[in-house]
């Protein structure tokens, strides 16, 4: 099946709301049709910035996608700081990151926690872009697959069949992030490629042809080509270098570089 790939900014904590306008202006600008045939983009800014982005998505009838950094698994209530699935969906988001590696070491969040989100997501016709990843440590005694097939196997509990074929996993290792050290196109294939033998295994064949795994951790226009060049790699999940748009345009031009 060919996959689309997914190009996807991820801010983390970074502009606000007009240096969000101006951003994604930057990118409307810079993209043509020609690149949103080849690719989808996203950008994942901060919560405050995300009515912004609607607004702006809507009334230019931009192509670029949008989405959170994060989802509560609570519909509503007494949860104080929480945003919930339902108010994502009423900005139109289409996408809501789970489980990124800064919010599983700086807010505790686990595979259960995850799991909730990814349920709390499909509740409200979000796409989950789940992040999995090992650690430096996992990495060096050589348990990345175990690991990373852990979190997946986690996160993905109970969800059915027709919600899992439109998952969005991002494979990214925690010490490529950030660090300027990317994993080598072999080593993100070695774990991309488990991560579809084991969709494979938990659903069926066909459902993980069709699933996109992102690499994420590191990614620059300098590296991106060699990368999306592996056949289980479908797309780039892009902290810092998505807050340069021409870099980031770049990195959505990755068979140009
Ligand atoms: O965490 C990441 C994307 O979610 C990757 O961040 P960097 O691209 O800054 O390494």
């Amino acid at each position: 099946m060919a996959r689309t790939p997914l190009m996807a900014g991820n801010w983390k904590m970074n502009l606000n709301h007009l240096e969000a306008i101006a951003q994604v202006q930057k990118l409307a600008f810079g993209l043509s049709d020609k690149d949103f045939d080849a690719v989808e983009v996203a950008v994942l800014p901060p919560f405050t910035d995300l009515r912004s982005v609607q607004t702006l998505v809507d009334g230019d009838k931009l192509k670029i996608k949008y989405g959170a950094q994060d989802v509560s698994a609570h519909d509503s209530g007494a949860y104080t700081g929480e945003i919930s699935g339902a108010m994502l969906a009423k900005l139109n988001c289409t996408y809501a990151v789970i489980g990124h590696s800064e919010r599983r070491q700086y807010h505790g969040e686990d595979d259960a926690t995850c799991n909730a989100k990814v349920k709390a997501a499909y509740r409200y016709g979000l796409t989950p872009i789940l992040c999995v990843g090992e650690g430096l440590d996992v990495r060096k005694a050589g348990g990345q697959v175990a690991h990373t097939l852990a979190q997946l196997d986690g996160a993905l509990a109970g969800v059915p069949a027709e919600q899992a074929a439109s998952i969005v996993i991002a494979y990214e290792p925690v010490w490529a992030i950030g660090t300027g050290e990317v994993a080598t196109p072999e080593d993100a294939q070695e774990v991309c490629g488990a991560i579809r033998a084991r969709l494979a295994e938990l659903y069926d064949a066909e459902l993980a042809d069709g699933v996109r795994i992102q690499y994420g951790g590191s990614v620059k226009s300098g590296n991106v080509a060699a990368i999306m060049a592996q056949p289980d790699v479908d797309g780039a999940l892009v902290g810092g270098a998505a807050l340069d748009a021409e870099e980031f345009i770049k990195i959505v031009r990755f068979r140009d570089q």
